[in-house]
């Protein structure tokens, strides 16, 4: 074993650029971190992500302020997703090893009729809505009318979800999970779809609607064992930080850790690196996506960076020298692109130890599974998924 506790933050949506096969997505120039960085014209300051490397990624197609350095701290590279769609769960299951490559269930023209009915008889709530829709817009547009009858808010995205909408004032929360937990059952096999998420909010009218921090995943469960079962079989200690959890449905992850925010998320992960474990902290910080890129706000994207790169600093003074810290994210979401949709980008790799004199590039990975490959070398268990490994690249370069 190399490093004894290894920290994985995945900073959700931060994508670096429209991927080789972009094209197939229709997501052709979309670069979540090349527009955000341009739109806020080197006024976005991200020390720790700059001396990390975070610039030397794109020293081909530089980040506006985001430049290169000469001796970058951790290790630098891009990874490429092989996983067939662009939604988190595609992402964090090929990072730990298991790429989602049978097709999920996608319904851009609504859910079929026999859905929506089994789901009205279950919760004897009308269902409205039913189609591809922001949920902020969808709260805005049609809360009041939920307010009114009672009814349920149904949508989906570009994504394979089925997301329910409910005023707490009206659905409780209990009962919202109930109905979602019901759709989780009889959406497995038959429609096949990826997650069904409960969208709680507050408000009494539309201009103080705000969705809450009990929004919960109900994702498939992996049907195969990832890297985090592995770990786990073999004595290592999982913890999961965050939306993490929910979309590993829990699978291979021992220790549970609920968020309320990306700043919450640092503080609970710095909080794990103040004790003493064997194994991987594996963090989601999910706020870039739901708050930013989904709604497209460059502005905000650009000042959730720069807070995170602040809380980034008392991480990295939080760990030790036989620690690794793996930060990546799961897809991108570009605030400057059309739509409200992911996008299919290469995701950034940095890999930092307090033990490296400075590091040097990883290339651009053919697949997120190196990530877990990496891992799985680091505790000296054998690889059986299809990563390749980088472990070996971290030693190079070293005064040891
Ligand atoms: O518009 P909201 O409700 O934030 O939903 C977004 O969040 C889902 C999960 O990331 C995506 O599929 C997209 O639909
Ligand atoms: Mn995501
Ligand atoms: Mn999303």
């Amino acid at each position: 074993m190399r490093f004894k506790r290894v920290f994985t933050l995945v900073l959700d949506s931060v994508g670096i650029g429209a991927a080789k096969d972009a094209a197939k997505f229709d997501d052709e120039g979309s670069d979540t971190l090349g527009h955000i960085t341009s739109y806020w014209n080197s006024e976005l300051k991200l020390p720790n992500l700059t001396a990390l490397g975070l610039g030397n990624i794109r020293a081909d197609s530089p980040l506006t302020g985001v430049l290169p350095v000469e001796a970058p701290l951790a290790y630098y590279g891009k990874m490429q997703e092989i996983s067939a769609g662009k939604d988190s769960m595609d992402g964090h299951w090929e990072m730990m090893g298991l790429p989602v490559t049978e097709p999920l269930g996608f319904f851009p023209n609504g859910f079929p009729e026999p859905l929506i009915k089994a789901i009205e008889e279950f919760s004897g709530r009308k269902v409205i809505v039913n189609r591809p829709i922001s949920g902020t817009e969808v709260i805005a547009k049609y809360g009041e009318e939920q307010l009114e009858t009672g009814a349920l808010i149904v949508y989906t995205s570009g994504d394979s979800v089925l997301q329910i909408a409910a005023n707490t004032a009206i659905i409780s929360l209990d009962e919202l999970y109930r109905i979602c937990k019901y759709v989780r059952e009889i959406t497995i096999d038959e429609y096949h779809i990826g997650r069904i998420i409960a969208r709680p909010y507050v408000g009494k009218d539309k201009s103080e609607f705000k969705r809450t921090s009990d929004r919960h995943d109900f994702t498939l469960v992996p049907p195969k064992d990832t890297v985090l079962d592995m770990l786990g079989q073999a004595g290592f200690e999982v913890i999961g930080v965050g939306k993490t959890n929910d979309i590993f449905s829990g699978k291979g992850i021992a220790t549970r850790i609920h968020t309320e925010s990306n700043d919450d998320g640092m503080t609970k992960t710095v909080e794990v690196a103040q004790t003493d474990f064997t194994g991987l902290c594996f963090t989601n910080l999910v706020d870039f996506d739901a708050m930013y890129g989904h709604r497209r706000d460059l502005e905000g994207y650009g000042k959730a960076l720069a807070a995170f790169d602040e809380r980034l600093g008392e991480l990295l003074q939080n760990l030790q020298v036989n620690d690794l810290l793996l930060i990546t994210a799961d897809h991108g979401n570009d605030p400057g692109f059309k739509g409200t949709d992911h996008t299919r980008e290469y995701v950034p790799l940095l890999a930092y130890s307090p033990s490296f004199s400075k590091g040097s590039s990883l290339g651009i990975r053919e697949t997120y599974a190196d990530l877990g490959a990496t891992i799985l070398d680091n505790f000296e268990l054998p690889n059986k998924t299809d990563g390749k490994s980088f472990l070996t690249d971290l030693r190079r370069d070293q005064d040891e």
